[in-house]
């Protein structure tokens, strides 16, 4: 719990500049439709992150960028302008639970705090579960909540905190339209056959089925493509989401053909907490021999599993990299080579190779890591540029490398800015 006593505002890193900040908004105050802000709320599964963007029919601007990280371990706010000025920053204790609710009421407070009647034209949030039914963004009513619901147990990391994000801001924000982009929307696009699983069809039809996840930063990639490394876009390209979820997705020609992660955010690459591929056979050992029920289970596999459950030490990349705990190499170790394999079965998925995108908190600034996954695939032509690496890109390979490899940061936020105007243009409100 948070102890009353931390729940002080720090304050802000430069208080002339947030007042400067505050009163350079005054102007983008306008209830007017085609001008206002967009808020984003994405809660990711050690994170919240939130955006502001100044909305002029599609075109956006940011105005305002901010994370709670580590929520549930080390909780830690700041917010940013563009220029990357920290606004406002506040740090709870170290193994303190915030909590998704109160992270967010946080940031709630503190914007208003700072652009005081700001007019919102809408709220976008990352959902990670769509399920069958959501293929696209949806402006969000009860009944779309009660339907996001249902999906909870099929992600409940994430569903839970992504629908208190949402129920908190028709609360504290009503008459604000909300909309919900999916995680999953974006791998729609996977063949029947890379979405099944060797089951009965009638589950199938049920909606077993892989769905794939991290599509929002997926897709923000793809449209990076064209800009960043043209000759890749119509390419075959691994992207590798790698955070606190970490996932890979096959994209050809900008489209995601096949990814690591299936029916839930559990399977494929052994994550923070999560265990990643694993023998179903290991959960009837578990349940027959060692009595373990469903709810221990899924305690064991989402939260006691992946990096953390490994190396005993921690679920943070950081942590693992600065360790010499053997058991902190070992969980190290094992993410490597579980990317590594993916990679050789995405690759075969995706009938050879053109290049490789790294993305997300590890992928983006843990250069140790890409060079390992580097290595780990110079059998397929390569060649990753040392100094390009530790400078972290783009481009991190060698002019001979066959495939190229790249550093491109997501913005998941922006995609779902995007989702959001888009969906609140052509919905009545
Ligand atoms: N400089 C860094 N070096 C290594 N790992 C990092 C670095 N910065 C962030 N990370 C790792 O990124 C992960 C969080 O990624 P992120 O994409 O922010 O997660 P989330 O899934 O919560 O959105 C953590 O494991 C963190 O340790
Ligand atoms: C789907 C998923 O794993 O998301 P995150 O990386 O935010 O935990
Ligand atoms: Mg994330």
């Amino acid at each position: 719990m948070v102890h009353a006593a931390m729940q002080q505002i720090k304050p802000a890193a430069d208080d002339d500049l947030s007042r400067a900040f505050s009163e350079s908004c005054r102007h983008l105050r306008s209830d007017s439709m085609n001008e206002g802000m967009v808020a984003v709320a994405n809660a990711g599964s050690s994170s919240l992150k939130f955006s502001l963007y100044r909305s002029q029919g599609e075109v956006l601007a940011p105005v305002l960028r901010g994370v709670v990280e580590e929520i549930d371990t080390a909780p830690r706010f700041v917010a940013r302008d563009p220029a990357g000025r920290v606004l406002a920053q506040r740090e709870w204790g170290s193994g303190e639970t915030l909590g998704h609710d109160a992270a967010l009421r946080h940031v709630i407070g503190v914007v208003r705090e700072l652009m005081p009647g700001i007019a919102l034209r809408g709220i976008g949030h990352r959902v990670v579960h769509g399920g069958m039914d959501f293929a696209q963004p949806v402006r969000i009513t009860p009944e779309v909540v009660s339907r996001l619901e249902a999906l909870s147990p099929l992600a409940p990391l994430h569903q839970p905190s992504n629908l208190a994000a949402v129920r908190l801001a028709f609360d504290l924000l009503p008459g604000v339209p909300q909309v919900a982009c999916f995680d999953t929307a974006f791998h729609r696009s996977n063949s029947e056959l890379a979405q099944m699983f060797a089951l009965p069809m009638s589950l199938y039809d049920a909606g077993v089925r892989r769905y794939g996840f991290h599509g929002l930063s997926y897709e923000y990639i793809a449209t990076r493509l064209p800009v960043v490394a043209p000759m890749l876009a119509q390419g075959r390209v691994i992207a590798l989401h790698l955070g606190n979820g970490a996932s890979l997705c096959a994209l050809q020609g900008g489209r995601s053909i096949a990814s690591t992660m299936g029916f839930t955010a559990l399977d494929g690459l052994p994550m923070g907490t999560r265990c990643g591929n694993i023998d179903p056979g290991v959960l009837l050992y578990l349940m027959n021999e060692r009595g373990m029920d469903a709810r221990a289970i899924e305690q064991l596999l989402y939260r006691e599993s992946g990096l953390l459950g490994v190396s005993g030490v921690s679920s943070d990349m950081r942590v693992l990299l600065a360790s010499e705990a053997p058991r902190a190499r070992l969980a190290v170790d094992l993410f490597v080579h579980r990317i590594v394999r993916e990679i050789g079965s995405l690759a075969a998925a995706l009938g050879g190779l053109d290049g490789l995108v790294f993305t997300a908190g590890i992928g983006e600034h843990a250069a140790e890591i890409r060079r390992r996954v580097g290595a780990g695939v110079a059998w397929m032509g390569l060649a990753i540029d040392e100094e390009a690496n530790a400078a972290g890109g783009p481009c991190i390979s060698t002019a001979a490398s066959h495939c190229s490899a790249w550093v491109i940061p997501t913005d998941e936020e922006l995609m779902i800015a995007r989702h959001t105007v888009g969906t609140l243009s052509n919905t009545p409100t």
